[in-house]
């Protein structure tokens, strides 16, 4: 069997053209322009890549753009300033906190300072507490990508036996919670799994987001299962030439592709969903923020 690939960037692409028409609507009709708030403290390059990609297609939408970069060192105090007056902005719709923060920000505490309304990432207890109970919240970008994939490849996922490896509040928690709620059954495994191969072997469904390269083998995949690989790894590419790298997953894509039914890229899947469910999360806070309909098929 070779896996159908479920192209990420050209569902994100069409994530994106959704938003636009909604974005225009609420220009042409109500006079507003969704706005989205991003604030990333320091110089990762990493995160200024993700931020200046994210500005770009913010404004490809037709949304407005807001970069806060604030240096290493700033405060807690001056951060939790920004935020105040980012929650007091009735131009800002959305606001996302670059993760990691440096080491002397608590960023719990940061993250719960943002207005619930305006939490895009969805990172706040209260949005945490809301998906947890199936009530209207804001939902993680990343896991809300992979269910939109899922469920357009497959229509409905009742009953199907659903495996996330990993555990992290980001992806793996809330992925577990949206699988629940559309009728999976739910195993979240990590790294003390004990047999995660046969745990994983069971899995009609398999989340990868455990952060380490190529770590699931092909053998440890179910024939005709599908597979999403939320893992982003760079690592070394010899083969490319000295000190060049290349990015791969948290799966090992070429032996799962032999027997998988369906499986995500990495460049190329989970990546470009992340950031078109920001788009729409933001689009989503902002019609909730003036009492408009809600955008259908862009939420959970
Ligand atoms: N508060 C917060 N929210 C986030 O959503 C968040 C964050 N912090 N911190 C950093 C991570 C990382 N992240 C990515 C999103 C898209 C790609 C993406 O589109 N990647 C491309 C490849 C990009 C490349 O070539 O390097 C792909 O997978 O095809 C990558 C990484 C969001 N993050």
């Amino acid at each position: 069997m070779t896996a159908t690939i479920i192209d990420g960037k050209a569902f994100a692409a069409k994530v994106r053209e959704q938003v636009a028409g909604h974005v225009s609507r609420l220009k042409e009709e109500h006079g507003i322009t969704p706005g989205l708030a991003v604030v990333l403290v320091g110089e990762d390059p990493a995160s200024q890549v993700y931020v200046r990609s994210k500005g770009k297609q913010t404004v490809e939408v037709g949304m407005n753009s807001y970069e806060h970069k604030l240096d290493a060192e700033t405060s807690e105090a001056d951060l939790l300033a920004l935020i105040d007056q980012l929650n007091n902005d009735p131009s800002v719709h959305g606001i996302l906190v670059q993760l990691p923060l440096p080491e002397h920000l608590d960023s719990d505490l940061v993250i719960n300072a943002i207005d619930p309304a305006k939490d895009v990432d969805g990172f706040h207890i209260s949005n945490v507490g809301l998906l947890g109970t199936g009530q209207k919240s804001m939902v993680p970008c990343t896991p809300l990508g992979c269910l939109m994939m899922l469920r357009d490849h497959h229509g409905s996922l009742s009953g199907m036996n659903a495996v996330v490896v990993g555990r992290s509040n980001i992806v793996g928690k809330p992925m577990a919670q949206l699988l629940l709620g559309d009728s999976c059954t739910v195993t979240i495994a990590h790294s003390r799994t004990k047999d995660l191969a046969e745990v994983v072997r069971r899995a009609d469904i398999v989340v990868a987001a455990v952060g380490r390269p190529e770590m699931v083998p092909g053998d440890w995949i179910k024939e005709g299962a599908t597979v999403i690989d939320v893992g982003i790894n760079r690592i070394d590419a010899p083969e490319k030439g000295e000190g060049k790298t290349r990015l791969v997953g948290d799966v090992h894509f070429e032996s799962a592709a032999k027997v998988a039914g369906a499986i995500t890229p990495v460049p190329g899947g989970v990546g470009p969903m992340t950031i078109a469910c920001l788009l729409a999360n933001t689009v989503t806070a902002c019609c909730r923020a003036n009492g408009l309909a809600e955008p259908q098929g862009l939420t959970a």
